[in-house]
């Protein structure tokens, strides 16, 4: 029988879906069904049951859009509202109502109670119908959908309202015995086509008749089940369709036009999606990025967002919602991030309802400000309310408004404040510089997990692979329990891991691990995102990097020798001290290095000090005082007495005066050092600004600020790299000068990204200054070997107390090695010593005019990866004594300079 096209018939009728359910599968019972699809269940099994499950749903007959057409959403098509009691995968959530029967022939309706009594001889029997006014015409018109109940020989016919709109008698007992799909009755002047059956169940609940649009009878039990029926439906999103707008909702069209060339469109939910997080049957709406920040996105960035929102809509892995965006510094992770957060905040993908009400951003402390700023930058202060939380703004200012969508907070005021913040209900937690909760038992990671937001983000530029149980931490955070319970990952994945890579390791050992470290790979890789610089390196101008040797002075040389010669350095070398005593050793070599004031002012401070217990420390300065001039003061230093800081003056002169509108980050990672490069500013008349671990949180980012504005009539920016490195955005300065060196590659890689990344307009000039022959040389080498040989971590966090050192590593770092041009070069085995009977590494037999340059010059460097070796061979490179130096910053400081290394990325119009 051909049918003409009812309402029902359109959209699908519930009731005859009944008929439609798979051979074999019976209506799972709800327990049955909520442990298959229960968020924690395992991946691979959520895939599995994604499969079944679209399988279903691209059968239009099961569970197929009960969506209201234009203009017929009240008056006819009155199936939106169908509980899905029927479908088995709406029945997987209904895990409330009462349990029910799948009829699958009329002969097994069982005959509700009390109707026996009305009419003892006959079976009840109900069918779900379409209805029309009677007429000959062949292909009907259907009007609207009903329930037919038979009772013996009468019928009535009720509307979805539950009103009777037919009655008739004296029918034929076997006609109406028989009655089944497709068939047609004739009551009361209306003509009725039989569409499926209705269970008793249904119709005694009143379940058959919630289809009629919002009937106040849907509970609270029903509303999940409905869950299965926002399938994609974009012609009801016609934007000139006001009928359509599901209640409660504003509007089911896009908030942009996805049409548009360059919109930025995020991926609609497949029907797994909108079944698992869709909470109505709304349409899905595309949800489209504001064209406004569209304009200004990265290639890279527009990727990224559409990552971060697949992963936060739970497009990327079935019921998890958490992503690690952890893209090189400078890449605009705080951008990509509020583009997320807009969006959101705005749209969604059902029904168009916002997916976000509020966000909490937690960041150092040093960035909260920055965050302000960025979300003005980007969006202006109308669009979005977001609450910095500092001195004069707090945590509960911010729990009492419902003004303000955005929280943003730093990690210490995060302890502080966590029984106010456990209060607010956060749809988004962002946790900017997340590399920090790669150990779960510290408080802020403990804090942070406690909040029951399960969309999480974490940002960071520092890579997370390395170590296998900070990756486990950090994976566990943004999407907690994928990767098993800690002890199941270990026996899984780390320990085959770290075994196969073990020098003893089988084959067999060896296969495993890459195999099971391939599958952690793929498994996480869904939900983690890095790029590497070269994604901006064509939008940012050339950066001139430079490793400059600084010979001694004389005094520095003295008071080295002699420190080398100390007991304590004996002891050390022997073995013979207990805790950590290379680490005094290292550290008053370091001062010294930066200038041996610091060194006599460490001498002072232990000899006047009660506390001075440490027989270590006792010999390591014994008989140093006498290397000082006897009338020594330390706030009257000399710059002569330490060869950085007379290149550095020298470099800051040449800046000035090449350069006067440019300015200069000078980035140390210790206060005390920080001082003097401050009373050197002064003397010489350089203005400056400060940023160290001393400065206020609230003040920060108004110090950057004002450094960054072309108004400013500072030449310098003094900045601790430990205290206020992370994230800081000093585009204002073009030259960066690291004073001195950390263990860590990752902080002065740090540091370096400060001046070069989006927005800076000049060439960015960096030179990294180390002390000739000295314990900074070794502590570069070891940064750069050490990254050569493995992946080690690359970690903010850790310092020179994580390293273990050997006995021959020791007796490495406590030599000078005073007749070297530079014993990194001498290191590289490179050409240009080789060629010269082996002669080089020899300050005296060096060749002092010759220009080294191996390997073009001008390489690319592909991210901001620690410097290896092999890389640093090909830089351009040449003595202090190379009499055609081209750049004329390096050309001014030469005289006390014993070596350079210098790259350039990005060449064209560089210096
Ligand atoms: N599309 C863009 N166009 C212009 N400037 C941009 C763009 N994206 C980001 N920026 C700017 O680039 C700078 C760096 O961005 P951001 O601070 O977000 O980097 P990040 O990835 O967080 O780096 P880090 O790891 O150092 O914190 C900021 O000043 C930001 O405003
Ligand atoms: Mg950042």
């Amino acid at each position: 029988m051909r049918r003409s096209a009812a309402p029902s018939q359109l959209q699908g009728n519930p009731f005859k879906k009944l008929k439609f359910i798979p051979p074999g599968r019976s209506n799972p019972s709800p327990n049955e069904e909520n442990t298959k699809m229960s968020p924690d269940v395992k991946l691979f099994e959520v895939v599995a049951s994604k499969n079944t499950f679209l399988q279903l749903q691209n059968n239009p007959r099961i569970c197929s859009s009960n969506l209201p057409t234009e203009g017929s959403a009240r008056e006819i098509n009155h199936g939106h509202n169908y509980s899905g009691k029927h479908c088995p995968e709406a029945s997987v959530m209904a895990t409330l109502d009462p349990p029910h029967t799948v009829h699958s022939a009329p002969k097994e309706i069982t005959v509700p109670k009390g109707q026996e009594e009305e009419e003892p001889d006959s079976q009840v029997k109900y069918f779900s119908v379409v209805w029309c006014k009677a007429s000959k015409k062949k292909h009907k018109k259907w009007e609207g959908d009903a329930v037919l109940i038979v009772k013996g020989k009468s019928l009535i016919l009720k509307d979805l309202e539950g009103k009777d709109i037919g009655r008739g008698i004296a029918y034929k007992f076997k006609e109406l015995e028989n009655l089944e799909e497709g068939h047609r009755v004739m009551i009361g002047g209306k003509e009725v086509e039989v569409m499926g059956i209705i269970s008793p169940d249904d119709f005694n609940s009143g379940r058959c008749f919630q289809l009629g649009g919002g009937s106040p009878a849907i509970s609270s039990s029903s509303e999940a089940a409905k869950k299965c029926f926002s399938n994609p439906f974009k012609s009801v999103c016609k934007p000139s369709s006001k009928e359509n707008r599901p209640n409660g909702f504003q509007d089911c069209k896009p908030r942009h036009d996805p049409h548009v060339p360059n919109s930025l469109v995020m991926s609609r939910p497949d029907s797994n999606q909108q079944w698992m997080f869709s909470k109505n049957r709304f349409p899905v709406v595309d949800v489209v990025i504001d064209p406004h920040l569209v304009y200004h996105l990265r290639p890279h960035q527009k990727e990224g967002i559409v990552f971060l929102y697949e992963c936060v809509m739970g497009m990327r892995v079935n019921g998890r919602c958490g992503a690690i965006l952890a893209d090189e510094m400078g890449l605009g992770k705080t951008l990509q991030c509020i583009s997320l957060i807009w969006t959101l905040q705005c749209q969604g993908p059902y029904g168009g309802k916002p997916v976000i009400k509020k966000t909490l951003i937690v960041t150092p402390g040093s960035l909260v400000n920055n965050w302000k700023k960025e979300f003005q930058k980007w969006l202006g202060s109308e669009r979005i309310k977001i609450f910095p939380v500092d001195q004069d703004h707090k945590v509960e200012e911010f729990t009492k408004s419902p003004f303000y969508s955005v929280l943003i907070i730093s990690y210490e005021m995060l302890l502080r404040s966590l029984d106010q913040i456990k209060n607010v209900k956060f749809d988004l937690l962002i946790c900017d510089e997340g590399h920090r909760l790669k150990n779960s038992a510290i408080k802020t990671t403990t804090a942070l997990i406690s909040l029951s937001c399960e969309k999480r983000v974490i940002l960071t530029g520092t890579p997370v692979q390395n170590d296998l149980q900070e990756f486990f931490a950090l994976i566990d955070f943004v999407n907690p329990g994928i990767l098993g319970s800690l002890s199941s990952y270990r026996k899984i994945y780390e320990e085959p891991i770290i075994i196969s890579r073990q020098p003893s390791a089988s084959e067999e050992e060896k296969e495993l691990g890459e195999k099971r470290a391939a599958e952690l790979t793929c498994l996480t890789g869904l939900f983690i995102l890095r790029r590497t610089q070269e994604v901006i390196n064509k939008y940012l101008p050339p950066k001139i990097e430079n490793v400059v040797f600084c010979r001694p002075g004389p005094l520095q040389v003295e008071l080295y020798r002699k420190l080398l010669n100390s007991q304590a350095v004996r002891f050390c070398l022997q073995g013979l001290l207990g805790s950590s005593p290379h680490l005094i050793c290292i550290g008053a070599l370091k001062k010294l290095c930066n200038h041996p004031c610091l060194l006599f002012n460490s001498i002072k401070e232990k000899e006047y000090s009660s506390t001075w217990d440490g027989n270590e420390e006792r010999s390591l300065y014994e008989g140093l005082v006498d290397v000082f001039p006897a009338d020594y003061n330390p706030l009257m230093f000399t710059e002569e007495e330490s060869g950085k800081l007379q290149v550095l003056l020298k470099l800051l002169a040449v800046i000035h005066e090449l350069r006067p509108t440019e300015k200069v980050v000078l980035v140390s990672n210790y206060t005390q050092t920080l001082n003097i490069l401050q009373e050197v500013c002064k003397r010489h008349g350089y203005t400056y600004t400060r940023l160290d671990g001393q400065t206020p949180i609230s003040q920060r980012q108004q110090i950057v600020d004002c450094f960054n504005s072309k108004y400013s009539s500072d030449f310098i920016f003094l900045l601790s790299s430990k205290a206020g490195g992370v994230g800081l955005n000093l585009i204002g300065g073009s030259h960066l000068i690291l004073y001195d060196i950390d263990w860590n590659p990752a902080t002065d890689i740090q540091a370096m990204s400060r001046v070069w990344r989006d927005g800076q307009k000049h060439p960015v000039h960096i030179y990294r200054l180390l002390t000739t022959g000295t314990i900074e040389e070794k502590i570069y080498q070891r940064q750069i070997s050490k990254q050569d040989l493995s992946e080690a971590v690359v970690d903010l966090t850790k310092t020179s107390e994580h390293i273990q050192f050997s006995v021959e590593e020791l007796k490495n770092l406590f030599t000078l090695h005073e007749s070297s041009h530079c014993v990194t070069h001498d290191l590289l085995d490179c050409e240009c010593t080789r060629d010269k009977d082996g002669t080089g590494g020899s300050l005296e037999k060096f060749p002092n005019s010759r220009n080294c340059q191996l390997g073009p010059h001008h390489q690319k460097s592909n991210s901001l990866k620690p410097l290896s070796m092999s890389q640093l061979k090909q830089w351009k490179h040449f003595s202090g004594d190379h009499l055609n130096l081209t750049d004329p910053f390096l050309e001014r400081i030469r005289e006390n300079v014993s070596f350079f290394f210098q790259n350039i990325t990005n060449q064209s119009t560089a210096i």
